[in-house]
């Protein structure tokens, strides 16, 4: 079953087009991570499907209805993650996700959300002492409260120091194990590698490229490096078969430092933006 369906999605402002003819399926369950430079048509195209822009033309169906036209029982089925809003400053973290709940026919219970998202320390602390990486946790506590069936994340680890964006994959991954379906824009790319099951990238508003992170550019057939330490310093070759040319390396003894790499998403992703410029 499709979660979101877009055919021919276009947005221009003024004679430029930030959004030139996107399709998309996003099955419900899925992970769907939307990969481009800045100013390639992220924002644009998220804040149609979340019902906050106008489009142009195309069409758009997101769990069954068009957000340009849909109402407060659909809003109450989507979660939308937004960037700290300041509005809370002043109330405790529980005081917040209730205020939150608040808004939803069928809200999950308040404490279980906090410790859900590993905030149960700070339920009594006001949100205007929170570090940035608890305020983002605190975010997606609001954005999920209303147990959602799809949850839109836009950046969502921006900032946060290395351990911090571990805690919070793991978060997201605890949230797609239970089903939810889930549209991230990122920057990183093995934050995409980490959480998606499937990418797009996008670039100058059209899709690029489309596939899991493992195939995405070609990756997975694209030739291995095989490096290893020889006798008169590092060696490097690429090969369709890494396998055979290895077998064949192995014969005279063991191969020090031995590594079989492929291009890395960063790699694919590069260029295939590099080639869309
Ligand atoms: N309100 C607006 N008025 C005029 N131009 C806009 C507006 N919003 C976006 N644009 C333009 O549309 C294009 C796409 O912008 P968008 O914000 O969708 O990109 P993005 O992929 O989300 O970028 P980033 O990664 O920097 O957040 C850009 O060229 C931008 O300048």
């Amino acid at each position: 079953m499709t979660a979101i369906q877009v055919r021919g999605l276009r947005r221009s402002y003024r004679e430029n087009a930030a959004v030139d003819g996107v399709d998309l399926d996003i099955r419900h369950g899925e992970v769907f991570a939307l990969l481009g430079p800045n100013g390639a048509g992220k924002t644009t195209t998220v804040e149609i499907l979340e019902g906050h822009r106008r489009r142009d033309a195309g069409e758009v169906a997101v769990l069954g209805e068009d957000p340009a036209t849909a109402g407060r029982a659909w809003r109450s089925r989507i979660g939308i993650v937004l960037q700290s809003a300041n509005d809370t400053a002043e109330l405790t973290v529980r005081e917040s996700v209730r205020h939150f709940a608040g808004y939803y026919p069928d809200p999950a219970p308040v404490d279980d959300v906090i410790e859900q998202v590993g905030l149960a320390g700070k339920a009594d602390a006001r949100v205007k002492s929170l570090s940035g990486g608890q305020r983002r946790r605190l975010d997606v506590a609001l954005g999920v409260v209303g147990r959602p069936e799809l949850v839109f994340l836009d950046e969502p680890t921006t900032g946060f120091d290395p351990e911090a964006r571990r805690q919070f994959w793991e978060l997201i991954q605890n949230l797609a194990k239970s089903g939810t379906t889930i549209l991230l824009t990122t920057h990183y790319l093995d934050e995409a590698e980490a959480l998606a099951h499937r990418v797009a990238v996008i670039a100058g508003g059209r899709i690029v490229a489309e596939g899991t992170p493992a195939t995405l550019g070609g990756r997975s057939t694209a030739k291995a490096t095989v490096s290893w330490l020889g006798r008169n310093g590092p060696e490097t070759r690429t090969t369709d078969t890494p396998t055979a040319l290895i077998r064949e390396l192995a014969r005279d003894g063991e191969l020090p430092e031995l590594t079989v790499t492929r291009p890395s998403l960063e790699d694919a992703y590069l260029s295939l933006i590099g080639e869309s410029l």
